[in-house]
């Protein structure tokens, strides 16, 4: 089965269309995925004000939240209220449940914002897994914790495969699993990724970047399989070029080359480079 929208299509429709994109971020990654979003063709705003949560979100096309750092109670709050407006005026959200399953605590918040249904959740393998126990989700065919190590996975993308299909089938939404190879599921279908370079995870906030790019894709194109799917290969892909860059020597300068790839990116050579495949479940 092929993708309804073609990924070099909607990097097309990103640009055009400059989507405002609400983000509850963590304080780790506010800069680098503000400078993402703007770069691949997004316009991003950072907001944390519980007075402005459900305001903000009004006026957004789409939200990200991410609960890396502050999960005080003012921050949950606006994670929470943020969630909920979205989810009532039908606007598209992504969760990125970083460090899920480091503590009870985050455990409990992530499983109460996926009551507020989010349309994607970004998170690496140990994250999914986490949270498919913090929500009571039966997996067929899993069963561990995740593992982890703080914010970073210890686990590769196909483990989390059976924590993955399980959320999106209990929560209708999309899951994507970051890892060597990408996974993107609805429960029914799942899209492989093989582009992107394992140096991005020295790059704090990679991922959580990824994250609310995949939330501006969705604004952009109503079938978050196919929003997700290009938001991948948009970043991924990028990344891959900037590892060709004869003056990209590591984490640092690959870091400062990803923007301008972003930036540059085109829908031609989009299609030309993306390696990704569909499989029915
Ligand atoms: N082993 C790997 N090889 C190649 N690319 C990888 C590998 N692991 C992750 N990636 C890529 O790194 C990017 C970030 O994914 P990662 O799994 O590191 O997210 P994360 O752990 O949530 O990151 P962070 O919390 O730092 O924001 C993705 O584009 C993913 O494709
Ligand atoms: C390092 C770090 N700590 C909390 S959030 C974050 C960014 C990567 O997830
Ligand atoms: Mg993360």
């Amino acid at each position: 089965m092929p993708l309804l929208h073609q990924p070099a299509e909607l990097i097309n429709s990103l640009r055009e269309q400059n989507p405002l994109v609400m983000c509850i971020q963590n304080y780790v990654a506010m800069d680098f995925s503000a400078n993402v979003l703007l770069a691949a063709g997004a316009s991003p705003a950072m907001v944390n004000a519980v007075e402005e949560a459900e305001g903000f979100t009004k006026i957004s096309s789409a939200l990200s939240i991410n609960v890396g750092t502050a999960l005080t109670p003012h921050w949950i709050k606006a994670m929470e209220l943020a969630a909920s407006t979205a989810h009532d005026c039908g606007k598209p959200w992504v969760l990125d449940p970083v460090g899920c399953g480091a503590t009870a605590h985050r455990n409990e918040q992530c499983a109460m914002l996926m009551e507020r249904r989010p349309t994607v959740v970004r998170g690496n393998a140990s994250e999914i897994m986490a949270l498919a126990n913090a929500c009571k989700v039966e997996v067929v065919g899993g069963g561990s914790a995740g593992g982890g190590k703080g914010v970073d996975s210890t686990a590769g993308s196909e483990e989390a495969l059976p924590a993955g299909i399980a959320l999106a089938k209990r929560f209708k939404c999309v899951i994507a699993i970051s890892g060597a190879v990408d996974i993107i599921t609805d429960g029914s279908t799942k899209v492989l990724i093989r582009n992107g370079q394992e140096i991005l995870t020295k790059i704090t906030a990679a991922g959580c970047s990824l994250s609310t790019l995949c939330a501006a894709y969705c604004a952009v194109c109503n079938s978050a399989l196919d929003a997700v799917t290009a938001a991948f290969l948009h970043f991924c892909i990028a990344s891959d070029m900037t590892a060709e860059m004869v003056e990209v020597k590591g984490p640092g300068t690959h870091r400062v080359h990803l923007i301008d790839n972003l930036y540059n990116l085109s829908s031609a050579a989009l299609a030309d480079r993306a390696k990704f495949e569909v499989h029915e479940l």
